[in-house]
């Protein structure tokens, strides 16, 4: 078995997996248009001639990942309007860690995956697709059974498992549960009021699925992220639909995933390894205090960026009543360090920036201060070592803007004009950077977000 020794490990810096067969080889538009004229009408070409798809779109998005399936991956796949589109390169990056982490578990205890999943929701039209999906694949059918979640009645259920109320469980589990976190998901700061007593009351998670026997090498889950759609709609992912009952569940992802944890506590012998993506940094320390809590010993997490183009956080200001432009005057001096270039539009508040692999690397490094000489804030780390900055081959576009959507709230939004291999990892760390400056200067709460 893996060491038992609790050790806290930091998070990895947000990284592309490198088996991820999109890591050095992002799609080629323009050439998958070329191929499949339904992806013509979606796919379309900046001023200097590069192809880029609108992410705003759910039809581009839908249609893109619908074509990436089948070219690279030979699947056939399609799902109605409005539901939730999954981005491949990053479902790829999850797919890739838990085959890794089961891999080594069988390092270890030498059995081999059978290559049989199991897959479970709730709602007719999600259960209807996927059983849709699953048979339109005849080469890979017979090795997927789609189950809909029932009743604890058959199952084991938490009750009957001696542990009682499972979470201050005696009887310390001796498997691993995993975290996998994917901040790509979410705006990375907004803040929501924390409800430790929101429970999920839904139907049961893996226990409304596992079979008495069944063993599983693993586990993954997509959780319901918020507790209410006027929140989801805050996520940029929402131009990848998303219908209610896919992103909102009373207590969102905290209690869905406690729910998870609470059953892995009955379920142990059935998974070597549970795990969830997490679309909230911020409810990291929760989800691992639950997962010590159960007795879990070995915690694992990740964070990938792949694909990630736009970004929105909410700071909650001090002064409800300051002017837009008090914000907006803090973009240029932090972008302009080592010589980017900023258009500033002081009408919509809009900035755009060009950044050469130089700039990029000046706006992360040790010169970016915060603005107008403010004082460092304690908080703003320096996160990033070259080493990990993959920049980009050309120059990095993209437009921010900062306003005060609400009084006392700011909303950041930063959009990429256009995608080039490995570059959402850098224009995410310049975001992260210009966030926790205005987060040093204008927010009421101290940092906590890592
Ligand atoms: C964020 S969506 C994920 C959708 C899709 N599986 C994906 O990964 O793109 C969350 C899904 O969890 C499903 N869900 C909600 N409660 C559930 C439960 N108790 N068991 C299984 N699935 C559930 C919702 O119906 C929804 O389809």
């Amino acid at each position: 078995m893996p060491s038992k020794k609790n050790k806290r490990k930091r998070p990895e810096r947000p990284t592309i997996h490198p088996k991820n067969k999109y890591s050095d080889n992002p799609p080629d538009f323009s050439l998958l248009a070329s191929l499949y004229p339904s992806l013509k009408p979606f796919v379309l070409y900046s001023r200097d001639g590069r192809p880029r798809i609108d992410w705003t779109d759910f039809n581009s998005t839908r249609e893109l990942t619908r074509v990436l399936l089948l070219h690279d991956h030979g699947l056939n796949w399609w799902i109605p309007d409005g539901q939730l589109c999954p981005t491949v390169p990053n479902r790829l990056n999850y797919i890739h860690w838990a085959l890794e982490l089961t891999a080594f578990t069988l390092y270890l205890v030498p059995l081999f995956l059978d290559g049989h999943f199991v897959g479970s929701d709730v709602t007719d039209v999600a259960l209807e697709w996927a059983e849709k999906n699953v048979k339109g694949n005849q080469h890979i059918s017979e090795l997927i059974e789609i189950r809909k979640v029932t009743d604890c009645q058959d199952a084991i259920s938490i009750e009957d498992s001696n542990c009682g109320e499972s979470v201050n469980c005696e009887n310390k589990m001796d498997g691993n549960v995993t975290v996998v976190e994917e901040a790509e998901l979410l705006p990375s700061s907004f803040d929501p009021p924390l409800d430790m007593n929101k429970k999920y009351s839904g139907p049961p998670l893996l226990l409304g699925v596992v079979r008495d026997g069944e063993k599983f090498d693993f586990c993954m889950c997509n959780p319901p992220f918020f507790e209410t759609m006027e929140e989801a709609g805050l996520n940029p992912k929402t131009s990848c639909g998303g219908t209610p009952e896919e992103m909102v569940c009373p207590g969102g992802e905290k209690a869905f995933i406690t729910r998870i944890i609470e059953d892995s506590v009955v379920l142990k012998e059935s998974f070597r390894w549970f795990t969830s993506m997490v679309g909230r940094k911020v409810n990291l320390k929760f989800l691992t205090s639950k997962l010590r809590e159960v007795g879990v010993t070995i915690v694992k997490t990740t964070e990938f960026v792949q694909g990630q183009t736009s970004y929105l956080s909410l700071l909650r200001v001090f002064n409800g009543n300051s002017v837009p432009s008090m914000y907006y005057s803090q973009l240029s001096p932090f972008f302009c360090t080592g010589g980017a270039s900023c258009k500033l539009n002081a009408s919509s508040f809009v900035v755009d920036i060009t950044a050469s692999n130089d700039q990029c690397k000046a706006i992360l490094g040790d010169e970016a201060k915060p603005p107008n000489g403010a004082a460092t804030c304690n908080t703003l780390e320096a996160s990033q070592s070259s080493s990990y900055l993959h920049p980009p081959s050309n120059n990095l576009s993209f437009r921010v803007s900062v306003f005060q959507q609400i009084p006392g709230t700011l909303l950041v939004k930063a959009s990429l004009q256009h995608r080039d291999g490995p570059v959402p990892g850098v224009f995410s760390l310049i975001i992260q950077q210009l966030e926790k400056i205005l987060r040093c200067k204008f927010c009421r709460e101290k940092t906590t977000r890592n």
